[in-house]
């Protein structure tokens, strides 16, 4: 199990992340290499046959993580009238670092129209209000919210697949699919002890992002802590997501100079501008010899660094996608960016609203889908399960 200052290393020799302990896996956990990320609707007025839906999830996602079967028979050793309990695509891969992380939505404690689901409302965080409308926003309602959110994290894409599978089998008649995504990069270090990638602008992404080694960081801007809300969040994390298309056949024809000075940062290195080590603090007074800031003004790096944004800081999980071709000879590719924090109104929203607004990077993005999601602490123990404290 893990503790307040998480250590979410996988097990040396099993490869298995702990699904138990204080918060949730796969938020401070390494990264992994592959995300499949599922946000559900809950089509069910019944509260009891929802809260039977989180215990049989925890089950199966405790079982999964391990590397075992979703269900305790498994994909080959039922009987061969009935479906199996697991869907078998699993069957001899190991656990890949397998997290399964969840979350619940604004909808699923109030609907759009005012009414109250499941006698939630009462317990609905303030932090949970859903996100403002963004300069440039272009979202897909169709591909956005969600009652409950699933983020699947491992180091093999079969192995993520397979645990959003059968949670979407063992939900049926309860929840259905709203929507779903997959990532085949991640785009951010969680740990100093990984390398950071790189995103599909072929830049570093995740130098300076919150990091497991860092506790005290966490305690202040990852972690919700007694008295930010209800006590059912009180060691959870609020997990915006934003799937962000990006125009990356346009990119690719700007000069390398201008990609450089959009991001702030050496796209070789990774070294913010004026600088040369990937983790050299970037210098936002220095002045070039032509009399311009060395990092512009409109540099994206700026714009989101937590001096510009009154310290907000949160801790950035995504992943690269290419979905196919949008039909007009362009890829459909881009960046699902996942992010965690403490409160929403004080990382993600100032921030996005700093870069929204002005920064230059719009000109290659677009934001096509949006997701807003209280993710509880994480599952004690065996009679524990996802969303107890919140529905007791
Ligand atoms: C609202 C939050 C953010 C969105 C949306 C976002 C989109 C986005 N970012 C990149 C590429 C990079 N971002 C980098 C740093 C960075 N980005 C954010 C926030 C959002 N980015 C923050 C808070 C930071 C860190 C700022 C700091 O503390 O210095 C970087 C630099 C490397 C790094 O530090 O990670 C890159 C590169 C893309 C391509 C993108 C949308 C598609
Ligand atoms: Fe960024």
């Amino acid at each position: 199990a893990r503790h307040l200052t998480t250590d979410d290393a996988p097990d040396p020799v099993t490869g298995a992340v702990a699904f138990t302990g204080a918060h949730q896996a796969g938020i401070v956990t390494a990264a992994q290499d592959r995300l499949h990320f599922v946000a559900f609707d809950v089509v069910t007025k019944d509260r009891d046959r929802l809260v039977k839906v989180l215990k049989e999830w925890t089950a199966a996602a405790a079982r999964m993580t391990a590397g075992q079967d979703a269900g305790e028979i498994g994909a080959v050793a039922g009987i061969p009238e009935a479906p199996p309990d697991d869907t078998g695509e699993a069957i001899g891969l190991p656990p890949s670092a397998l997290t399964i992380t969840a979350g619940f939505g604004p909808t699923l404690f109030r609907a759009a129209d005012g009414q109250d689901r499941f006698g939630l409302a009462a317990r609905m965080p303030e932090a949970l209000a859903p996100l403002p409308a963004f300069t440039g926003d272009t979202l897909d309602a169709a591909l956005s919210g969600g009652d409950i959110a699933i983020q699947a994290c491992a180091n093999d894409p079969q192995v993520a697949v397979h645990a959003i599978r059968n949670l979407a089998r063992i939900g049926m008649g309860v929840v259905s699919v709203r929507w779903s995504q997959l990532g085949f990069g991640r785009t951010a270090s969680t740990s100093t002890g990984q390398a950071t990638p790189r995103n599909l602008f072929g830049f570093k992404d995740g130098t300076r992002n919150l990091k497991a080694e860092e506790p005290d960081l966490l305690r202040e801007h990852l972690w919700v802590q007694p008295g930010d809300g209800p006590d059912w969040m009180t060691g959870g994390s609020y997990l915006v997501t934003r799937k962000i298309r990006m125009l990356i056949e346009t990119w690719d024809r700007s000069p390398l100079a201008e990609q450089e000075a959009i991001m702030g940062r050496l796209k070789g290195s990774g070294a913010p501008l004026g600088r040369t080590g990937e983790f050299d603090e970037p210098d936002f007074q220095a002045v070039g010899a032509d009399g311009e800031p060395v990092i512009p003004d409109i540099a994206h790096v700026r714009l989101a660094h937590p001096d510009t944004n009154n310290g907000a800081r949160m801790l950035r999980r995504g992943y690269n996608f290419v979905d196919g071709s949008d039909g007009l000879g362009r890829l459909d590719a881009g960046l699902f960016f996942i992010a965690y924090q403490r409160d929403p109104r004080k990382a993600f929203i100032p921030v996005q609203r700093s870069l929204a607004g002005r920064d230059e990077l719009n000109e290659y993005i677009r934001h096509v889908s949006s997701g807003l999601f209280a993710c509880p602490p994480g599952v004690t123990g065996s009679g524990d399960h996802w969303g107890s404290a919140l529905f007791a």
